[in-house]
């Protein structure tokens, strides 16, 4: 199956509008989050993975203790895609 095309800089900074809590640009989206616990942060990160699984996916992922360090970027295109902005709005609904 094709996979989408990176997106210009301007589509990207558009889509930031609409995600709060995500930061970035053409090259990469990057939003931080801090849970509870490392026990709550582990658990983020399953349910991150499976919904990655789902859309085929997959975020770049760097647990800090609590603290989770997310970037999506689509390796295959070079940069931010359609998919990106697909899977940050997948992830906002899985954390707190
Ligand atoms: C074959 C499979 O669809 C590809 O390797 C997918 C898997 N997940 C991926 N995830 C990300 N972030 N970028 C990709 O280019 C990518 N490619």
């Amino acid at each position: 199956m094709p996979r989408p095309p990176r997106l210009s800089p301007d589509a990207v900074a558009a889509a930031l509008r609409e995600l709060p809590g995500w930061s970035g640009d053409a090259d990469g989206l990057r939003r931080s989050v801090e849970l509870p616990s490392f026990a709550d942060a582990v658990a983020a990160v399953v349910r991150i993975g499976f919904a990655a699984e789902a859309v085929d996916h997959h975020p770049d992922v760097d647990l800090r203790w609590r603290t989770l360090h997310l970037t999506l970027v689509s390796h295959s295109a070079g940069g931010v895609s359609e998919l990106d902005l697909d899977l940050a709005r997948r992830i906002d609904a899985l954390l707190p």
